[in-house]
């Protein structure tokens, strides 16, 4: 057997290449920042080619860095930024409009108009989604809308559809295979959770003609080989899951009830609810998370839409640190935020709100507030946010969650992870391997070449690095009534703001 699989993980603001040993080690990491792309208030893009070209460069320099030949690469396993949405021409492979980004905000009032007319039972029975421009159904139609002569080229079979998943894969077969897996077809708003097909009921209410989807198929098996044109051997591609199933199933969270909570550019917090699909009561999504051979695994989510983003906003918007991890020697200089509360709304609110129209606010700041009460409170808005979906996730389950395993870049920040540990009144139990994301499609891939025998074995892979417990003598009541009051007055901020006269 070939001693490595490797690990594609296309997140938002990285593309990441990562070999894993047969022990389930990282042998090596290349990662590359990309650009993000602001054209107006509420809209986020991507360069599609920039995100097949940062991620082509750190595939090769994974492979030259750890010394190995292509050839050694038993299976690649692919995750993925979600929703994120992309139309290229199959003929030439080039994009017709940059990427639409899961953040970007442009499709807000036409997913009004769809709940106006009353649409929201019918995509949310079919997709376990709320309406919201969050998915990519309506970021599709807009695409399709907008660049000249898109629709009639869609209807003739000219363009094709994917979330980056798809486009990876299109690329690294050169353009042989349009396909997705399941768990990134149900975060389009187009695919029926519970049939697991692509609903023509709802692409006919987007206007999505079915010829521009890309094949659904499940999140282990083997999908293709790669183009030797593009990593000079043909590399099975066996495992494929949107990144917050990738690292549920990274996390082994494989039995239901357990949970994980990502800290990324956003927050997303999944529950296994086994083969189950629950509907929440508490305005969290119902999404697939994962169908090995032919079993189907559902889970609730949360989604917090900024999160870590908030630390590249002091670093790059107010160029308050140089480098993300400085937020924690920042926010030391003070020991609380002196009453200082972010809610960090940059693209609307997500669960358990769902305000697309809500922006960023800073409460409480007098003339004694510093860069370090920004910075704290910056951090703080992370934990706050958490409690908040939480909370909807533990009414839904009907039980409180005593541990919660966490995964992502913000998770090296103990600050962080201590004022979420008190807060929560809960463990916070971070791996000793938080490469859960790349971990669960290196996993998924793993299983279906037989590199792994089955979950089992992959199960004795996962470690405990810390148990971050609550602080005792902390009472968070005070926090988290002020914290409410701001989000509120954020929302408030935003009817009245955008009130018809
Ligand atoms: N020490 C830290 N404290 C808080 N946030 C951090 C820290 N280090 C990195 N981050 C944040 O983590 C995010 C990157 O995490 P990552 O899991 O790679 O995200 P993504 O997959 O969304 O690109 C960035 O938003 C960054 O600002
Ligand atoms: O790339 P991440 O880690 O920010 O995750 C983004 C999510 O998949 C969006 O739904």
């Amino acid at each position: 057997m070939k001693p490595y699989i490797l690990s594609i993980d296309q997140g938002t603001t990285s593309s990441r290449a990562i070999l894993v040993d047969h022990d389930g080690k990282i042998i090596d990491i290349a990662q590359q920042e990309f650009e993000q792309l602001f054209p107006q208030s509420g809209w986020v893009e991507h360069d599609p080619m920039e995100i097949w070209s940062s991620q082509l460069a750190v595939i090769t320099s994974v492979i030259a860095k750890s010394k190995i030949r292509s050839a050694d690469i038993h299976a690649i396993g692919i995750t993925n930024q979600r929703e994120t949405t992309i139309v290229w021409d199959r003929k030439t492979g080039k994009p017709i409009y940059p990427a639409i980004v899961w953040q970007d905000r442009r499709t807000a009032d036409y997913c009004d108009e769809l709940k106006e007319k009353g649409l929201e039972d019918t995509v949310r029975d079919k997709t376990g989604l709320l309406i919201d421009s969050y998915f990519s159904a309506t970021k599709i139609k807009w695409i399709l809308d907008e660049v000249d002569g898109a629709l009639e080229r869609a209807k003739a079979g000219e363009l094709a559809f994917g979330t980056v998943d798809s486009w990876l894969i299109w690329n690294l077969t050169n353009g042989e295979l349009h396909l997705t897996d399941i768990t990134n077809a149900s975060r389009t708003m187009l695919f029926n959770i519970h049939s697991c097909e692509w609903d023509s009921e709802l692409l006919e209410l987007f206007g999505i003609p079915e010829a521009i989807l890309p094949e659904v198929k499940s999140s282990s098996e083997i999908y293709g080989e790669t183009s030797v044109d593009v990593l000079k051997t043909a590399i099975p591609i066996a495992g494929i899951a949107g990144d917050q199933q990738s690292a549920l199933f990274g996390q082994l969270c494989i039995e239901k009830g357990m949970v994980k909570n990502t800290y990324g550019t956003g927050c997303f917090m999944l529950m296994n609810t086994g083969s189950k699909a629950i509907k929440s009561e508490h305005k969290l999504v119902t999404t697939i998370a994962w169908k090995i051979g032919d079993e189907v695994t559902y889970a609730l989510e949360g989604s917090v839409f900024i999160a870590g983003a908030v630390v590249q906003w002091l670093r790059d918007g107010l160029g308050l640190i140089k480098k993300s991890k400085d937020v924690t020697s920042l926010a030391k200089k003070v020991a609380d935020t002196g009453g200082v509360y972010i809610v960090p709304a940059f693209a609307g609110l997500g669960a358990p709100h769902w305000d697309a129209r809500a922006r960023g606010s800073v409460y409480g700041i007098t003339r004694g507030t510093t860069d370090a009460h920004l910075a704290r409170a910056c951090l703080e808005s992370i934990a706050f946010q958490t409690y908040d979906v939480l909370e909807a996730m533990q009414h839904d389950a009907g039980h409180a969650i005593e541990e919660l395993r966490v995964d992502g870049g913000a998770t090296s920040n103990s600050v962080l992870l201590k004022f979420q540990a008190t807060l929560l009144g809960a463990t916070v139990v971070r791996p000793e391997n938080t490469e859960t994301t790349a971990m669960g499609a290196a996993y998924l891939a793993g299983l279906a070449t037989g590199f792994w025998k089955d979950i089992a074995e992959v199960q004795q892979k996962w470690s405990v690095d810390k148990r971050i417990e609550p602080e005792k003598d902390i009472d968070s009541t005070a926090a988290l009534k002020e914290w409410h009051a701001a989000v509120e007055a954020t929302k408030v901020w935003a009817t009245l703001k955008n009130k018809k006269s």
